[in-house]
């Protein structure tokens, strides 16, 4: 077959695999620019007499009908042609790159509870739409799952279906008659093995990968019972869970167990039902579902039933954990995160800003001459007026669910030819500032979005480009800080629209701008790597020292002023302590990509971090660990802001799109499409009523609560 071209287009590269049913084989496609390549999948019929043929080819139509309408499903690989070429019948598919779930989950590799439980949700995700179009896929298992490299999603391949052509399981008539069973042993149910498959077949399936996965045992290491047949695991795992843990455990194993009943009727019967027990678990583990599989490292033992075994786990929500860093750190981040501080809940009247602000930040990157910036984020808490309740310890905020559906496109201005124009929410939620082309700043009325000023700097004779790139107001309200092309850091005051000093004038062009909580410090980043610290009353230039190799694309202070923290695209993270300009962490996100934009958690212990994979990161500030990944997609992450709950997270990307993140769950809580080129900067108002969203695609769109 190598070197053969198929239906004089498909030309095998290399031979992938196969067994009793046929041949999987990796091709290039010769009919496409680039030639990409695919996966052809060879499916020989057991018999060739025409009428077996002639039924066979019916089916393999209809099967490939369905796996067509499957394809279109993000998680399933598209079918892009199938044809029957001297009596064997061949489908194209879409080649997924990644690795598959036997590498990731090897014998004696353990994934944490919290990790099950996302991979089982990943998994039974896909399949809900699997079974919404009447498939049972027949023979989900590690082997059968790619995580794609390019997104870190699961991938689901391999249906079984298609293997009913060659296994004469179809009877003259045409129809199928399931007497051969399709599966793999280990997950394959009884009633599967008997010719029988129904739903909860594949329900069964996930359930026996999560138990390998929670247990470090394969699938045939997993003893049954030899009177009741069902699979025994449970009692020896949970034996060795220390008491405090073991409430939490249960309620995992229950879930599990319940997947993977010898009875199929005692199982779940749906995906949709099995879901909803894992929506109800990730409550009772605090969020702490937020874990990403790839990034933590596995406890390796030969039998986990062993008693000296140690589990990874994450605790209960009064626990701390015990064992791993990861899970240290995430449910430390999960902790501080989940509850609002008592500043937060209880010393604030609406309006009036918090300590615990989102520090303003602007930013941008020159490269692509875009701007990234998160504009006067200050954030005055709204949490008495929401009614904060408790679901199994778990802090939950119906008015946080109802800000998240409830957002919507209120206004769009025009935009300036600047279509990197930054954007910044005053203090008081009144006034929307954003930077323009030639160098000024438009003031509006954010309410009716008309124009209301404009900040014009000084005449030059410069001819250089003074295109504002970052723009900050003070947290006193009382000035704008902002800075771009034309070098140096303006202070405007506000009162009288006039401007007070420029900083660090001789510096290269300025790309990110934060101003302290206390209104006294400035900290600018410059498209040199250069970082500059200044006194934003006096103007008093107090540090400037280079931080990065090259540009710093965003920048954002600590809660409590300390600390400022810088991305660029030098692919780094920098801490820095800002009263002495010490380096204090350097953070690399894996395969070195370029950082487009950071952001403090309220409570100052979280750094999230956009870059141009397309990956939101949680980094802990303390410790410079990286806490978890969140993957979008391929679009970078151009811009990211906290909510004051310190849980959700709005970012914005090269494909216009704003996304709403629950960081605890891991979860995209909402897409909001609405801008058709890149975002590179947004402004959350102060009583998060109002989000405002600047895009390439020249305009500034505001979003807001009705
Ligand atoms: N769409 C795809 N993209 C990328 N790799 C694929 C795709 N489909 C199959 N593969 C890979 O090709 C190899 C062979 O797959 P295939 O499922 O056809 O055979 P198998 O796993 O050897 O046998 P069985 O069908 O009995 O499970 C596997 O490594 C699988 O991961």
């Amino acid at each position: 077959m190598l070197g053969k071209t198929l239906s004089g287009r498909y030309h095998i590269v290399q031979h992938l695999g196969g067994g009793g049913f046929g041949q999987t084989y990796l091709a290039e496609d010769l009919q496409l620019p680039s030639n990409p390549l695919c996966v052809v999948k060879q499916l020989k019929p057991k018999s060739t007499d025409s009428s077996t043929l002639q039924t066979a080819k019916r089916f393999f139509d209809r099967e490939a009908e369905v796996l067509y309408k499957l394809g279109n499903h993000d998680q399933i690989p598209r079918l892009l042609a199938h044809f029957e070429q001297e009596q064997e019948f061949y489908l194209v598919q879409e080649c997924i790159e990644g690795h598959d779930l036997k590498q990731e989950l090897p014998r004696g590799k353990r994934l944490t509870e919290a990790q099950v439980i996302v991979l089982c949700q990943d998994i039974l995700q896909i399949l809900e739409f699997v079974h919404q179009q009447h498939v049972i896929h027949r023979d989900i298992k590690p082997a059968n799952i790619i995580r794609r490299r390019q997104d870190g999603k699961l991938v689901l391949i391999d249906f079984g279906a298609v293997k009913e052509v060659t296994t004469g399981a179809i009877n003259p008539s045409g129809n199928t008659s399931f007497s051969v069973a399709i599966g793999s042993p280990g997950y394959m149910p009884n009633e599967q093995l008997g010719g029988k498959p129904q739903f909860c077949s594949d329900i069964y399936a996930v359930g026996v990968l999560g138990i390998q996965a929670l247990t470090g045992l394969s699938s045939s290491q997993l003893p049954q019972d030899l009177r009741t047949s069902e699979i025994l695991w449970r009692d020896k795992w949970l034996h060795n869970m220390p008491p405090q843990q073991v409430q939490t455990s249960l309620e995992l194993a229950d879930v599990l167990d319940k997947m993977v009943r010898y009875d199929y009727r005692q199982r779940y019967q749906t995906v949709t039902e099995a879901l909803q027990a894992f929506e109800q678990l990730t409550m009772v583990y605090c969020g702490s579902t937020t874990a990403s599989i790839s990034e933590v490292s596995f406890t390796e033992s030969a039998d986990p039933f062993e008693p000296t075994a140690t589990y990874p786990r994450l605790p209960l929500v009064s626990d701390m954990p015990t064992d791993t860093m990861e899970s240290k750190e995430l449910t430390q981040a999960l902790h501080s995160q989940q509850q609002p501080t008592s500043k937060t809940l209880g010393n604030l009247s609406d309006g009036q800003i918090a300590d615990e602000t989102i520090t303003p930040l602007v930013s941008s990157r020159k490269k692509y001459r875009k701007l990234i910036a998160i504009g006067g984020g200050i954030v005055a808490s709204v949490s008495l007026a929401f009614g904060i309740y408790h679901v199994y310890g778990y802090t939950m905020s119906l008015a946080e669910s109802q800000w998240v559906q409830r957002i919507s496109l209120s206004k769009t201005l025009p935009g300036d030819s600047n279509s990197f124009s930054p954007v910044a929410i005053s203090p008081d939620g009144k006034t929307l500032a954003s930077g323009s082309e030639d160098g000024t700043i438009k003031l509006w009325d954010l309410q009716t979005g008309k124009l209301r000023n404009t900040l014009k700097r000084p005449p030059s004779s410069d001819k250089r480009s003074k295109a504002v790139r970052a723009i900050a107001f003070s947290p006193d309200g009382k000035s704008l800080a902002s800075g771009g092309e034309d070098n140096g850091i303006k202070v405007w005051n506000l009162d009288t629209k006039t401007l007070l000093h420029t900083l660090s004038e001789k510096s290269y062009w300025i790309s990110a701008l934060a101003i302290s909580p206390d209104s006294q410090t400035l900290v600018g980043g410059n498209a040199d790597g250069y970082i500059t610290i200044g006194n934003l009353r006096t103007g008093e230039l107090q540090n400037f020292f280079a931080g990065h190799s090259i540009i710093v694309n965003s920048l954002a202070i600590s809660p409590d002023g300390q600390t400022a923290v810088s991305g660029s695209d030098d692919n780094t993270i920098k801490v820095w302590e800002i009263k002495t300009g010490q380096l204090i962490h350097t953070l690399t996100p894996p395969d070195s990509r370029r950082v487009f934009a950071v952001a403090i958690s309220p409570d100052g212990k979280t750094i999230a971090s956009g870059s141009e994979d397309g990956v939101v990161r949680l980094w802990n500030l303390g410790s410079g660990k990286l806490i978890q990944s969140l993957p979008v997609g391929s679009a970078s992450i151009n811009v990211v802001a906290y909510r004051v709950d310190g849980h959700t997270l709005v970012s914005g990307s090269r494909d216009g799109t704003i996304r709403l993140w629950d960081v605890r769950t891991r979860k995209v809580l909402r897409t909001m499409p609405g801008h058709s080129e890149p975002i590179y900067s947004l402004a959350l108002s102060p009583d998060e009523q109002t989000l405002v969203s600047s895009s390439k695609d020249e305009t500034i769109k505001i979003w807001r609560v009705p």
